[in-house]
């Protein structure tokens, strides 16, 4: 059996992986090992009902080394410090990352095998060792519409996002609703008092956001409003997560000639559902019932919304998506643009197909079960 080293399984991405990992009974394909940085020696967690040896030194090359495929969720830092010691002792095992450090590097694969298993099994059989997971927004769109690109139909396309407080990480799902509380109790007297003035209301909320909503965490208030910006600045105007866009979807797709993919990348509340508002500008103007087809053999996982009210308020939301593996797909029509243009909205969990999902699913291809 092949040993498997997990690190940072306790984290927020590391819960839902090990959540899906034993839900899948993937531990039951290896020889698991569970490390940490903080608490080598501790009890490891239990896996399938039963006790795990004590945690190994997540720091430690000597204890790494003895793996054949570590999983890491435990972030860029992590990754940046251990991953270049780890290869320069002549480790040779497979790399399974959720970090975006690695991400870019010519001998890794951005994986996301509903969608390019073409470009993961080509670089397998080429030795490639490094399997990173793709940044969360644009594996969801890729799970939505790669069924577009994989026709080769894409000349281009414009993806607004609405993205989850889950992107920042644990503590900011916990700033967004200590801040719901906070505008929640500066009003609550009046909420209870139906004849209470709406304008009175507002103020009180609008005075809130501005000085009590709690912001150590996004660096803005987010409850009550958003932030249209994510990650770093460039200098080209664009966010880090907005780059990301169209560098990870061709490395994903594999392509030679870039498809261009831009548009402006925003956090919004919701907890950990990801949305994405596309254009998609197509070689050709094909009927809508033909792209449908196409969009829903995209994958087993895209949740086709037909653009009718009632169903896509019901069914094309976080409440609906949230939790789950499905990857819904609505609002899609040709816009005023011209027949080429369609629109489409995608939402999908960003902890699942955005971070925990490629990686299992990883380990299970390396190990010849998937
Ligand atoms: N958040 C996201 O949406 C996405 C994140 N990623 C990547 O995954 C990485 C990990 O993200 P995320 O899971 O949000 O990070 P977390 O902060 O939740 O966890 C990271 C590590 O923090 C340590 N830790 C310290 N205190 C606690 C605690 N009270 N509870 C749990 N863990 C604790 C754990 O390490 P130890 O056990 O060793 O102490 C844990 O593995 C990111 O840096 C990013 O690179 C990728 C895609 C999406
Ligand atoms: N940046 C994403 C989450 C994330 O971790 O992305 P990446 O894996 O590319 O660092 C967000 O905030 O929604």
């Amino acid at each position: 059996m092949k040993k498997l080293g997990m690190v940072g399984w306790r984290g927020m991405v590391g819960s839902v992986l090990m959540q899906r990992m034993q839900e899948e009974n993937d531990f039951a394909l290896v020889e698991s090992h569970f490390f940490s940085t903080s608490s080598a020696g501790g009890p490891g967690p239990k896996v399938g009902g039963k006790d795990t040896p004590p945690l190994k030194d997540a720091n430690s090359i000597e204890a790494l080394k003895a793996m054949d495929v570590i999983i890491t969720c435990q972030g860029g830092d992590y990754t940046n410090e251990i991953y270049p010691k780890l290869r320069a002792s002549g480790w040779d095992g497979y790399w399974i990352d959720a970090a975006s450090a690695l991400r870019m590097k010519d001998d890794a694969v951005i994986i996301l095998d509903p969608v390019n298993r073409g470009v993961i099994d080509a670089a397998l059989a080429q030795g490639v060792k490094n399997y990173i997971g793709g940044n969360c927004t644009n594996s969801i769109l890729l799970m939505g519409v790669g069924g577009l690109f994989r026709e080769g139909l894409v000349e281009w396309v414009s993806s607004m996002t609405y993205q989850a407080a889950s992107g920042g990480g644990a503590n900011h799902m916990r700033e967004l609703l200590k801040g719901m509380g906070v505008i929640n109790a500066a009003v609550a007297e009046e909420l209870a008092t139906p004849a209470s003035a709406i304008l009175d209301i507002d103020r009180k909320v609008a005075q809130s956001i501005r000085s009590d909503v709690p912001t150590e965490f996004f660096g803005a208030p987010l409850a009550g409003g958003l932030i249209p910006w994510i990650d770093s600045q460039l200098d080209n105007g664009q966010s880090k997560e907005e780059w990301k866009g169209q560098a990870e979807v061709n490395k994903i797709l594999g392509n030679d000639k870039p498809i261009p993919v831009d548009g402006l990348c925003v956090r919004i509340g919701a907890m950990r559902c990801h949305s994405l508002a596309l254009t998609l500008k197509l070689k050709r103007d094909l009927p809508l019932a033909e792209i449908e087809s196409i969009i829903k053999s995209g994958n087993d996982w895209v949740k086709w919304v037909p653009n009718d009210k009632p169903v896509t308020v019901k069914e094309l939301t976080p409440a609906s998506i949230t939790g789950g593996l499905k990857v819904g797909v609505g609002r899609v029509r040709k816009l005023n643009l011209g027949p080429e243009y369609v629109s489409a909205f995608v939402i999908g969990d960003q902890l699942l197909w955005g971070a925990a999902e490629p990686l299992r699913r990883m380990l299970r291809i390396v190990l010849g079960k998937l």
